[in-house]
């Protein structure tokens, strides 16, 4: 049963389950995501990740513990699969539609958020991976939600294409103080964005912020030799910043050329004159110059 949390708490998992066919699919995890927080789901692939974004989104029930929500909470889910038929013809805007009718203006607004206005009419089969991703967050937005549940949303796209899709989540979540669930088995690129990692592996190995995480046995033990590598980018701070035009600024010395990098990380970085989220580009390619 759904009850009211008091605080800025949009939901709070106590305990959760699912059993299916005898089996605990995750059991005993305890989540909760706040307003404006970006809370990150890692684990590996049947870990459960998906089961306990269901749970959070109330497409699946909890066979044991306890799901609070915010009164009148707005979800806005990016499932993992998408049961579309790919032999209809279909349209970026006919796919906003699909779960709700919606105003043509507000689809306009939300694809423009996300950097797709352009391809409103295109055919959603031509979309390259990074724009599908883009036209289903739109989608999602569509509802206002409170919070954002986005499961593997760098699916299909490509490592600079990622970077500029989490860098449009983390900047979802500053312009409308959502919060967002973020599911991922990516380490490396996630971890700059993200407030809290839960680790999860049927039940929570470990959680903490990104740092925490990094360090905890639980985690090296999880992914072994790929944590090294998330371990080394996520430690990759800037030093930086940029000035309206582009040019770099690197602690008052002005480099005077265009400096082009990717996002991996997210501190200590402060982009000065970057355009609002009405304008987000698409993501092109962008590499580390250092
Ligand atoms: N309806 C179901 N009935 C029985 N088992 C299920 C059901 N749904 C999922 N499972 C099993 O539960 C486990 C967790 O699945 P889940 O999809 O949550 O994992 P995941 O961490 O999201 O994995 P991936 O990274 O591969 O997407 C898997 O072993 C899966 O086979």
């Amino acid at each position: 049963m759904d009850f009211a949390v008091s605080d800025d708490r949009l939901i709070e998992m106590s305990g959760a389950g699912v059993r299916r066919d005898g089996r605990w699919l995750v059991s005993n995890v305890d989540l909760a995501i706040g307003r404006g927080e970006i809370v990150t789901l890692i684990g590996p692939n049947g870990s459960g990740k998906s089961t306990t974004a269901k749970l959070v989104t109330g497409v699946l029930r909890a066979d044991a513990g306890s799901i609070a929500r915010a009164p009148g909470l707005r979800i806005g889910y990016v499932p993992q699969k998408l049961a579309i038929d790919w032999t209809l013809p279909l349209t970026v805007k006919r796919l906003m539609t699909l779960t709700g009718a919606q105003k043509p203006a507000e689809i306009a607004r939300a694809l423009e958020a996300v950097g797709i206005g352009h391809l409103a009419s295109a055919s959603v089969q031509q979309l390259s991976g990074g724009e599908f991703q883009r036209a289903l967050l739109a989608r999602a937005m569509l509802r206002r939600p409170d919070l954002l549940v986005l499961d593997e949303p760098v699916q299909g796209v490509d490592f600079s294409g990622e970077v500029a899709l989490y860098e449009l989540i983390a900047r979802i979540r500053a312009e409308t103080g959502c919060g967002i669930l973020l599911i991922s088995h990516d380490l490396h690129v996630v971890m700059a964005a993200t407030d809290t990692v839960v680790c999860l592996n049927g039940h929570v190995c470990c959680r903490g912020t990104p740092q925490t995480v990094l360090q905890s046995p639980e985690y090296l033990r999880l992914f072994g030799q790929r944590a090294a590598g998330a371990l080394a980018l996520y430690q990759h701070d800037h030093d930086h910043t940029h000035l309206p035009d582009g040019r770099v600024s690197d602690h008052g010395h002005d480099h005077g050329h265009a400096h082009a990098h990717h996002h991996a990380h997210g501190h200590h970085h402060d982009h000065a004159g970057e355009s609002p989220l009405g304008q987000v580009g698409t993501g092109a390619p962008r590499q580390d110059a250092h």
